[in-house]
């Protein structure tokens, strides 16, 4: 599930919902260093995987998550596998990388209570990149295939307005570019995700072998709940009217 109010109380309580991860989105949310800092400690005391989506590949950005606490990082629009590369460079300290070296002041490390924590830190952050363009599906081997990439994550709503079908996430073509992502990753052993909130959508990227799936958003959640409640006890004339605000 998406987690895109920022709120930890909202995540705790989707973390213990029974979902085996979650997503703290910091591209297209109100998330900051400092909600996703408290998310992740939330998080921690329940058994799921949070995954922490960048707004940006960015060496900097991705130094700060990753001193946060953060240790499986999605990285958005990655059309290349030099793009890619980059941002593997940015998750590996030197010599394999260009990580800053902070531990002593990070979370990662505990403050440095984590033993021999730079030496290790490689290998305890997972690496996924997002394929959400028609450029990147075209490179989506070799971006599957750069060394240091854990996976990808196929991104249908920016790939559909990518393809010139904005807001088609369920274009035939658009289905026919993820399920083609999702062959070649399977092809090459690399783990892959995708973004369905369509169940039906959602079953056929499953029965086509992907990996992990983000089925759902807090926020959606919310506001489909609430218009439902509206409904139930408004009239739907006056359930309607105040479905919108004044200003869009
Ligand atoms: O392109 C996509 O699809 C995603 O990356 C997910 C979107 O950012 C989000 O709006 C959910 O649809």
């Amino acid at each position: 599930m998406w987690a895109c109010t920022g709120n930890p109380l909202v995540t705790e309580i989707c973390a213990g919902s029974g979902l085996d991860w979650l997503l703290i989105d910091g591209e297209h949310s109100i998330n900051s260093l400092e909600s996703i800092s408290v998310q992740l400690q939330v998080a921690a005391g329940y058994p799921i995987q949070p995954v922490v989506r960048l707004p940006i590949n960015d060496t900097v950005l991705i130094k700060q998550y990753l001193d946060l606490g953060a240790q499986n990082l999605l990285v958005p629009m990655v059309d290349t596998a030099d793009q890619a590369a980059a941002a593997v460079a940015a998750v590996r300290y030197p010599p394999h990388g260009v990580r800053g070296v902070g531990s002593a002041l990070a979370r990662a490390s505990r403050w440095n209570r984590i033993e021999n924590y730079l030496a290790r830190a490689d290998e305890t952050v997972t690496l996924l990149v997002q394929v959400e363009t028609a450029e990147a599906v075209a490179n989506v081997a070799a971006i599957a295939a750069t060394d240091g990439v854990d996976g990808i994550f196929v991104g249908p709503s920016d790939l559909a307005a990518s393809m010139g079908y904005l807001g088609q996430q369920e274009h035939p073509e658009v289905v026919a570019a993820v399920e083609r992502c999702i062959r070649t990753a399977k092809d090459l052993g690399v783990p892959v995700g995708v973004n369905a909130f369509a169940e039906a959508t959602a079953r056929r990227y499953l029965d086509a072998g992907v990996d992990f799936i983000l089925v759902g958003a807090d926020v959606a959640l919310l506001a489909r709940a609430s218009e439902a409640l509206a409904a139930k006890y408004l009239p739907q004339e006056s359930a309607e009217t105040q479905g919108s605000p004044a200003s869009y």
